[in-house]
């Protein structure tokens, strides 16, 4: 069962002059045609300015389409009686933490979600504490958020999302502002929510090591897709992605690196220790 569907999706943004007249339009997504199958974890990448941020928000009718549909769960997101449906599965995770995150202590923050759902109040605190606790965060229920590094944060701001029980997750560039051990800490926990509560991951990046656990990946350009299979699929592709500004993780590049100077390696080695282990085959 499809949990994002869309035909023919096209967004338009207004163009403005200097004194803000509308002096025409600019075409951020083309005619996008993606089918997001419920429980997966798809991976959307991109040079900057490809369309990724638009076609996100149109997930959860931020921005509702210029042409073509978008169907979450079954909603066109266009039709206005579908709103409130739209909104409750969809849940969004942006870039920056700090522009989320609203109470002055961590579990208040996680319980405004339920609260403006109409949850009643013993259930917003059992769905606080389950949330806190699938990102690991309960031990820090109490405290101020402001107090806390930005991968804490970035927990508390899904579990936030995750309170709504959202069917589907969509994260736009949720660790770019974070150091590593926060990226690690995110993608960890949003492994585990996926794994532990199936919902659907849609996850927006630049780092391509993020996406390497992904079952789809779509690489965007100029508002189109460009590209679109499994993590090895694509990173077997690297002139392509090369031509769409896009690199591929580490360890592929010194793959083929070595396979171009002649040794027996596969294309499309995504981890260390399949490196390792194509090594150690050979004679
Ligand atoms: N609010 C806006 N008004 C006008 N044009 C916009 C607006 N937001 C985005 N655009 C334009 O739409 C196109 C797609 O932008 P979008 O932000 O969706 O790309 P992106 O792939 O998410 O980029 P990034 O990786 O930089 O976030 C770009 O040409 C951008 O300049």
């Amino acid at each position: 069962m499809e949990m994002i569907q869309t035909e023919d999706l096209v967004f338009e943004y207004d163009k403005h002059d200097e004194e803000g007249n509308v002096i025409g339009k600019n075409t951020a997504i083309d005619g996008v045609n993606i089918d997001i199958e419920q429980g997966s974890f798809v991976a959307i990448l991109g040079h900057n300015g490809s369309g990724k941020s638009t076609l996100a928000k149109h997930i959860n009718a931020i921005l509702v389409p210029s042409g073509g549909t978008m169907w979450v769960d079954g909603s066109d997101t266009k039709d206005p009686d579908k709103l409130w449906d739209v909104r409750q599965t969809a849940g969004m995770v942006f870039q920056n933490p700090d522009n989320q995150i609203i109470g002055t202590i961590v579990e208040e923050d996680v319980g405004f979600g339920p609260e403006n759902l109409g949850v009643p109040t013993e259930d917003i605190w059992t769905r606080v504490e389950e949330s806190l606790r699938s990102v690991g965060m309960l031990e820090y229920r109490h405290h101020s958020p402001n107090k806390l590094s930005g991968g804490q944060k970035q927990r508390v701001a899904i579990a936030g999302v995750i309170a709504m029980r959202p069917k589907c997750i969509v994260l736009d560039e949720p660790t770019a502002m974070l150091d590593p051990n926060g990226r690690r800490e995110v993608l960890r926990t949003v492994e585990e929510l996926r794994k532990k509560e199936n919902v659907t991951v849609i996850l927006i990046t630049h780092y391509m090591e993020e996406v390497i656990d992904a079952d789809k990946v779509c690489v965007m350009d100029s508002g189109h897709v460009v590209m679109e299979g499994t993590p090895r699929e694509i990173f077997s592709r690297v002139d392509e992605l090369k031509k769409y500004r896009l690199d591929v993780p580490q360890v592929t590049m010194l793959a083929d690196e070595l396979q171009s100077r002649g040794l027996d390696i596969p294309s499309g080695i995504l981890r260390t220790e399949e490196l390792v282990e194509a090594l150690c085959q050979l004679d």
